[in-house]
């Protein structure tokens, strides 16, 4: 998610000139991450197999789809109808006083005025379903793919631009299914029904007002592009500015601390002024183009009077017009060039629902690095013992991160894996849980390379235990259900009891079904700590990884702790990238990393007793540590 430093603080530079500033700010040496850098085109052309494919995904709801095109078919037919209605009314029983005629075409308008508001309802009505069914489909398939992505993509991927997929992207494919293929239809047949008939009851009218339909055009393309590029302008300045309140506000402490209130505040009022000049910038263009556009009612109006009027008396055979004929053309010219604008506006949606699409189907197609063998087997009920024979691994080509990685655990012992940061213990718990695939060498699991088992018959089989202690929204109960989500609450009891911390959940709000949020933030790190052990015990895995969390915790929560973890690894194979010096004490075996491969390896005592790396590493541990 971060921009670069320097494009980062060069665009908040650009931000300040935006804001008119003359002078330097400090504030611009801090670097800020600036949302807008992460735009991404919001156009692209038209392209028909990009509408196909997205067609495809209205075929499950084809009856709804086919009784949208048929409304909207009837729908461009019925307003040119209306309008032709008006002009025989006043020709026919208007003109030859015939009243009874009047009140039968009166009739029938009215007829065609409800059945024109009955399709008009459903038209909006099965499109907006259509919409939404669509919609539904294609963030399901989304979500469904990137679920089953390998962990190298989530390492790659932005998560703003995964929420763009699902969000923005396919919203606005959503506005091109429902909206711009039924409108433009709609609006299609509308031009061509009134053309039509304009062009049957007076060629030569309808050939001087068609000169009108290239002005229509280009005056709404150039307010298209203006108010766009305003807006866009709007929006970059209030990505900006909610980017600068969540920063200020999560890193509150630091700007009291470093006594920067007064210069955030400065910086705060520009982006607030920049929004405001683009807000009105925005509202100048609307104002300027949207009454010269509205203007053209009025202007057939005008021409309609000169030239059916003024025009039939003056060149009397050469433009003979009935009043009738008149008024129909005036609604008829209406409808004709309406469709103009509303057609070009739709074909600029059009244009984004293609960007949204591209991107979409881009991901839809993304191939993961690696997938389990078409070959691969369930792996059956395991014991537990693991084997590591030569294994390398490089996260980026050409750059190893593991070397020669080899060592046996038989079932049921604790390995602990120690070494410094970037050594390479994470990433061997890693492949164990196949979130990786070695380079070289294999990983096995009592006996079965986990090249040639389903990543699921695995992790079905293991248990992980994350250092951020990750809950997810929902109550304490849901979290710690999320190790078997058939478990009874009184077995979720069981298993809290078994750890010897019901009391520790009890002083909870709510108990079990306390709810914990976004961060978890109404749960201490101890309690925390402890939903994720109770899940864990709860999944009964034969294999446990644990990446032990290194904040600190008070010195009876983290004797409460250590004591669960004792019963939770108790019976399992357990990997612990190990922080706390009695889980290294405790382990059968101690595998010490260095720059990718096994330095040392042994059990405490004996690796105390060589007096190498892990000896150096527990003095630097003891001067450190609170905990003994
Ligand atoms: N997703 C990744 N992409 C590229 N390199 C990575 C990735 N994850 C880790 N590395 C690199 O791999 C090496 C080993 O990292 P690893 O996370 O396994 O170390 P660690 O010993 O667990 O470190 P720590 O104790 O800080 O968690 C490091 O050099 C790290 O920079």
């Amino acid at each position: 998610m971060s921009a670069s430093p320097q494009s980062s603080s060069q665009s908040s530079r650009e931000s300040l000139e935006t804001a008119g500033t003359a002078h330097q700010n400090p504030r611009e040496a801090i670097t800020y991450y600036n949302p807008v850098e992460d735009r991404e085109s919001d156009r692209a052309p038209l392209s028909l197999h990009l509408i196909r494919r997205i067609f495809t995904y209205t075929k499950p709801h084809a009856a709804k789809r086919n009784w949208l095109f048929f409304c909207t078919l009837f729908r461009g037919i019925q307003l040119p109808l209306l309008a032709w209605m008006i002009g025989a009314t006043i020709n026919g029983p208007i003109a030859g006083r015939d009243q009874h005629g009047i009140v039968l075409y009166s009739a029938v308008f009215l007829a065609l005025v409800l059945l024109t508001a009955f399709t008009f309802h459903f038209r909006q009505r099965l499109a907006l379903e259509l919409g939404e069914a669509v919609v539904y489909d294609m963030r399901s398939a989304l979500f469904h793919k990137l679920m089953g992505m390998p962990m190298s993509f989530f390492n790659r991927t932005k998560f703003g631009r995964i929420i763009s997929r699902m969000t923005s992207d396919i919203d606005n494919v959503r506005i091109g299914v429902q909206d711009v293929v039924f409108a433009s239809i709609v609006q299609g047949i509308q031009m061509l029904g009134s053309a039509v008939l304009m062009a049957y009851y007076n060629w030569k009218l309808f050939a001087i007002m068609l000169l009108l339909a290239p002005i229509i055009w280009v005056v709404n393309q150039r307010y298209r592009e203006e108010v766009s590029y305003r807006l866009r302008k709007v929006q970059e300045s209030w990505s900006r500015l909610s980017s600068t309140i969540a920063e200020s506000v999560s890193g509150i402490r630091v700007t009291q601390a470093f006594v920067r209130q007064e210069i955030n505040s400065g910086f705060f009022r520009k982006l607030v002024g920049s929004l405001a000049e683009n807000n009105v910038g925005a509202a100048r263009a609307t104002a300027v183009f949207i009454p010269l556009l509205q203007m053209k009612s009025q202007l057939f109006l005008g021409a309609m009077a000169w030239l059916g009027g003024y025009g039939a008396l003056r060149w009397q055979g050469w433009m003979h017009m009935e009043v009738g004929d008149l008024v129909m053309f005036f609604f008829l010219a209406n409808l004709f060039f309406e469709p103009i604008q509303v057609i070009g506006n739709q074909y600029n949606q059009a244009l984004t629902s293609m960007a949204g699409a591209e991107r979409f189907f881009r991901l839809m197609d993304l191939q993961p690095e690696w997938q389990d063998a078409p070959a691969a087997k369930p792996l059956p009920n395991i014991l537990g013992k693991v084997e590591f024979q030569q294994v390398d691994f490089e996260y980026e080509k050409g750059r190893k991160v593991l070397e020669e990685i080899s060592f046996t655990v038989e079932p049921g012992q604790t390995v602990a894996l120690v070494g410094h940061t970037g050594s390479g213990k994470s990433t061997i718990a890693g492949l164990l849980q196949k979130f990786y695939l070695p380079s070289r060498g294999r990983v096995l699991v009592d006996g079965h390379d986990l090249m040639d088992v389903t990543s699921h018959s695995l992790h079905s089989q293991m248990g992980s235990v994350q250092q951020n202690n990750y809950l997810f929204t929902g109550s304490v109960m849901d979290n710690i259900r999320l190790g078997r989500p058939t478990a009874t609450e009184s077995e979720v009891r069981a298993a809290l009891q078994a750890l010897d911390c019901v009391d520790m959940i009890e002083a909870l709000p709510q108990g079990l079904a306390t709810p914990v949020g976004d961060k978890s933030a109404s749960l201490s790190l101890g309690q925390r700590q402890l939903v994720c052990f109770a899940r864990a015990f709860l999944a009964d895995p034969r294999i446990l990884v644990l990446d032990e969390a290194t904040s600190a915790i008070d010195t009876v929560t983290e004797a409460r702790l250590q004591r669960a973890l004792e019963v939770l690894l108790r019976g399992r194979t357990s990997f612990v990238v190990a922080h706390r010096l009695s889980t290294i004490r405790n382990a059968d075996q101690v595998l010490v990393l260095g720059a990718g491969r096994i330095v040392e390896r042994g059990n405490h005592n004996s690796l105390l007793a060589a007096n190498g790396v892990y000896a150096r590493l527990y003095k630097e541990f003891l001067g450190l540590s609170a905990h003994p």
